[in-house]
């Protein structure tokens, strides 16, 4: 057997499809919509998605901002440059990359930008509108999962899902996004104090591994016809190693590329946070 493949680039097409429409759109009623990117210091990875995100928005229309600190940036000047986009009427939308150096405090970065320009759905009040089950932009990550199983059909409801990873960027806010009455999934949040990692994937409809490990997810460890999903982005020898181990492919139903599967998807919905913001802001300024 051999599993069908969750395309992500193939989707993450089709989303931006349909958000160049709406950037138009927008653009004819005055708005052009801003993604703003912090990004401190030079790690290699970071820069490539930075740099993949700012082509991103060249593709859909979207102005972009990029904003580069050196690794040794004081808490103040983060803090100047989230002051300036936040009063900046170009930027409509913004990430600060992380993981952040050391000397500043992620926590109080995040909470001094403005929830409303929140484009990674990451600001403590959005996430919290997330565990209230209100409206919110949500985090990229697990919104791109969840339009990804929707996309091939593969039932959320009632299913067991094995998340591996309490990272808020993903496990953490994906067991928060599953578990809402409109997912209705039953979700077991795996992280490294698990005691029996296998006995809960190996139950799991659905196995999302989001734990930089590499190779976590071994073959004996899938029901056979699972769903798998691979949100790993390891370098060895400076290629990408995923958490999911190649001959998963052998048993799941359904698996992800890596890379093209999880990491075009949640830059596409990065670009539609983006988008959403910029249309909040156009329906806030025609009833006024
Ligand atoms: N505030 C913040 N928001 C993030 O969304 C965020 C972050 N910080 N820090 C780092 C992680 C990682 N991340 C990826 C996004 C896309 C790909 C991606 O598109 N990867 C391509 C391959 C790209 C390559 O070859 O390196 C693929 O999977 O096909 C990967 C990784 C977003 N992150």
């Amino acid at each position: 057997m051999s599993a069908v493949k969750l395309d992500g680039k193939a989707t993450a097409a089709k989303i931006k499809a349909d958000l160049t429409t709406r950037v138009a759109a927008l653009k004819e009623r005055g708005i052009t919509p801003g993604l703003g990117t912090v990004l401190v210091g030079d790690d290699p990875g970071s820069q490539i998605y930075v740099a993949g995100k700012h082509r991103d928005c060249a593709e859909v229309g979207i102005a972009s901002i990029r904003v580069d600190l050196p690794e040794t940036a004081t808490q103040a000047e983060v803090e100047a440059v989230i002051d300036e986009l936040n009063a900046s009427p170009e930027c409509t939308g913004y990430i600060v990359q992380l993981p952040l150096p050391k000397q500043l405090d992620t926590m109080a970065l995040l909470e001094r930008m403005d929830p409303a320009k929140d484009a990674d759905g990451l600001h403590p009040i959005n996430l919290g509108r997330l565990v209230h089950m209100v409206d919110a932009p949500l985090p990229c990550t697990p919104n791109g999962i969840v339009l990804l199983l929707q996309e091939y059909g593969v039932p959320i409801k009632g299913a067991e899902v094995a998340v591996v990873g309490r990272g808020i960027t993903v496990g953490r806010s994906l067991g928060l996004l599953l578990t809402r009455r409109s997912e209705n999934a039953t979700v077991t949040l795996c992280h490294t104090g698990t005691q029996d990692l296998a006995g809960h994937v190996r139950r799991a409809d659905i196995v999302v591994a989001a734990a930089g490990v590499p190779e976590l997810i071994k073959r004996d460890m899938v029901k056979p016809g699972a769903a798998v999903l691979d949100v790993g982005v390891s370098r060895v020898n400076g290629k990408i190693a995923g958490d999911v181990a190649l001959d998963v492919e052998e048993v799941a139903g359904f698996l992800t590329p890596n890379p093209g599967g999880v990491g075009p998807m949640t830059r596409a919905l990065l670009l539609s946070n983006v988008v959403e913001a910029a249309e909040r802001l156009q329906q806030s300024a025609s009833v006024s």
